[in-house]
C-alpha cells in the first residue's frame, strides 16, 4: 500500500466504481451457505438493535469477516466472556508535544498489571481481497488507487453500522494516511489498527499468511489505539478471543504521569530498520534507542538473539534484557521457561517454580497459559521434564 504524499491520489479519472451486492442473511445460518469470497458485516457480540454503550459498557465491535471466521469466533469457548478489568483506571489521555495525544499513567504501576482491556470498535482483514476488473493499461498507481477506493467504499457500510458514540470516538483518531489516496476510514484503520493473528481457519497457505498477510485481521480500539510507539515500550497487548476484547499490560514497573508505550514494529530490527517501518506512521521515533542507535543496536541485538546453552547464559540473558528495558519482547518469555527447564533439570523445583510464576504473570505471553500449572514446587513435580528426570534416576 502506498503512504507519504502520492501525486494524483485518488480515484483515477474515468474509473466506474464496482456496484458492491448487499444481502440480508440469517445470522444463524452454517458457514455453508456463504460463497468462497463472501464476507459478512457483523456485530460481535451481538447486540440488540436498541444496544447503547451505557446499556452495554462492554461495548461490541463491528466487524467484516469471511463466514469461517464468523464461524470460528461463535464456537470459542466462552464466546462472549465479560471483559475481565483492571481494578482502577490506570491512566489519562493528554496531548503530548509532537506526537498528538497519548495515554499517560496516573499512578505508578507494577510491572504484569492490567491497565485496559477493551473490545475494539472494528475488527476487518488486514488483507484486502477486493476482485476488481484491473484493465492492462492502467498503470501499477492507478490499480492500487482504485483498490483504496473500492476498499473505503467496503468500510464507509461497517463506519455506517457504527453507534454515533462509536463513530465519534473513531473519527477522533490519528490519520497518517491523508495525501496517499487512502479514504477517510482506510486512512485511520491503516494508522490506529492493531494486529489480530488468532482467526487463522486454515484458509489460507502458509506462504500466503506470511507474504500477503491473509488470515490476519486489523482492530481499532478509542483507548488503545491511542498508544504512541516506542522501540524502548513500557506496555503490550493481546487480543482474547473469550472476551473478544484487548488487554494492554505494563511490561515493566511504570512511574505515575510516564508515557505509555508501545512498539509498532519488530523490536529486533536495527534502528535504521525501525525508521524505515515507521514510515507509513509519519513520525521518526526518538526513542533513547534511535538517539544512540550505534550502542542500542548491538546491545539489543546482543540480548535479544543471544543464545542459551546452559543456566548461566540464562540468567546473564534475562539481566541484560532488563537492563535494555526490554521486558514486553517475547525473548523474554521464551528465556524465563528455558531457565526454569534448567532448574527442572538442576533438580530445583524451588527456583524452577518461581521462573515458572514469573512466566505466568505475563499474561499477554502465549508461554504463560502452560506456565500457570507450575507456580508451586509441588507442581514442578508434575512437569513431563521433571517426571523424565526422576525417572532416569
Ligand atoms: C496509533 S496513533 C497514536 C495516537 C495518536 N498520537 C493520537 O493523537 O491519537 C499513531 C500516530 O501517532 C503519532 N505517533 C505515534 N508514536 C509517535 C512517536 N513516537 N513520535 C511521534 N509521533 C508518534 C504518529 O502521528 C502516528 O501516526
Amino acid at each position: 500500500m502506498s503512504y507519504g504524499v502520492v501525486e494524483n491520489a485518488g480515484r483515477p479519472d474515468g474509473y466506474k466504481t464496482r456496484e458492491i451486492v448487499h444481502r440480508e442473511v440469517d445470522p444463524l445460518a452454517p458457514p455453508e451457505i456463504f460463497e468462497e469470497d463472501m464476507t459478512m458485516y457483523t456485530t460481535q457480540p451481538s447486540v440488540t438493535m436498541d444496544a447503547s454503550p451505557v446499556k452495554f459498557p462492554d461495548g461490541w465491535t463491528e466487524c467484516l469477516l469471511y463466514p469461517d471466521v464468523k464461524a470460528l469466533i461463535l464456537a470459542t469457548p466462552g464466546f462472549p466472556s465479560a471483559l475481565t478489568r483492571p481494578s482502577s483506571c490506570k491512566y489519562r489521555l493528554s496531548p503530548t508535544p509532537g506526537k498528538g495525544h497519548g495515554l499517560f499513567s496516573i499512578s505508578p504501576i507494577r510491572a504484569n498489571d492490567l491497565i485496559i482491556s477493551e473490545r475494539p470498535l472494528t475488527l476487518v482483514p488486514a488483507w484486502q481481497g477486493i476482485s476488481i476488473r484491473l484493465l492492462r493499461e492502467m498503470t501499477m498507481q492507478e490499480k492500487i488507487q482504485i483498490q483504496a477506493y473500492e476498499w473505503e467504499q467496503q468500510l464507509k457500510v461497517l463506519f455506517d453500522r457504527l453507534h454515533p458514540d462509536y463513530q465519534a470516538a473513531f473519527v477522533k483518531l490519528a490519520n497518517s494516511h491523508q495525501h496517499d489516496g487512502s479514504g477517510p476510514i482506510a486512512g485511520i484503520m491503516r494508522t490506529n489498527g492493531l494486529g489480530v493473528s488468532c482467526l487463522q481457519t486454515g484458509r489460507y497457505t502458509a506462504e500466503e499468511q506470511q507474504k500477503h498477510r491473509k488470515g490476519y485481521y486489523t482492530a481499532v480500539c478509542k483507548e488503545i489505539s491511542r498508544l504512541n510507539h516506542s522501540c524502548c515500550l513500557n506496555t503490550t497487548w493481546f487480543f482474547d478471543l473469550s472476551t473478544f476484547s484487548f488487554q494492554l499490560f505494563a511490561t515493566r514497573d511504570i512511574a505515575k504521569d510516564e508515557e505509555l508505550t508501545i512498539s509498532y514494529i519488530n523490536l529486533r530490527a536495527p534502528a535504521k530498520d525501525r525508521q524505515l517501518a515507521l514510515e507509513p506512521y509519519g513520525f521518526q521515533c526518538a526513542c533513547s534507542a534511535c538517539l544512540a542507535p550505534s550502542s542500542s543496536d548491538i546491545q539489543r541485538a546482543s540480548c535479544l538473539s543471544m543464545p542459551v546453552a546452559n543456566m548461566d547464559d540464562g540468567l546473564i540473558k534475562l539481566a541484560l534484557i532488563e537492563e535494555a528495558g526490554l521486558q514486553g519482547a517475547n525473548a523474554y518469555s521464551q528465556t524465563l521457561k528455558v531457565v526454569m527447564e534448567f532448574c527442572i533439570g538442576a533438580g530445583d523445583a524451588e527456583s524452577a517454580s518461581m521462573y515458572a510464576k514469573k512466566l505466568a504473570n505475563r499474561r499477554w505471553s502465549a508461554a504463560a497459559n502452560e506456565a500457570r500449572s507450575y507456580t508451586t514446587p509441588l507442581a514442578i513435580h508434575s512437569h513431563p521434564l521433571w517426571i523424565e528426570r526422576t525417572q532416569r534416576g
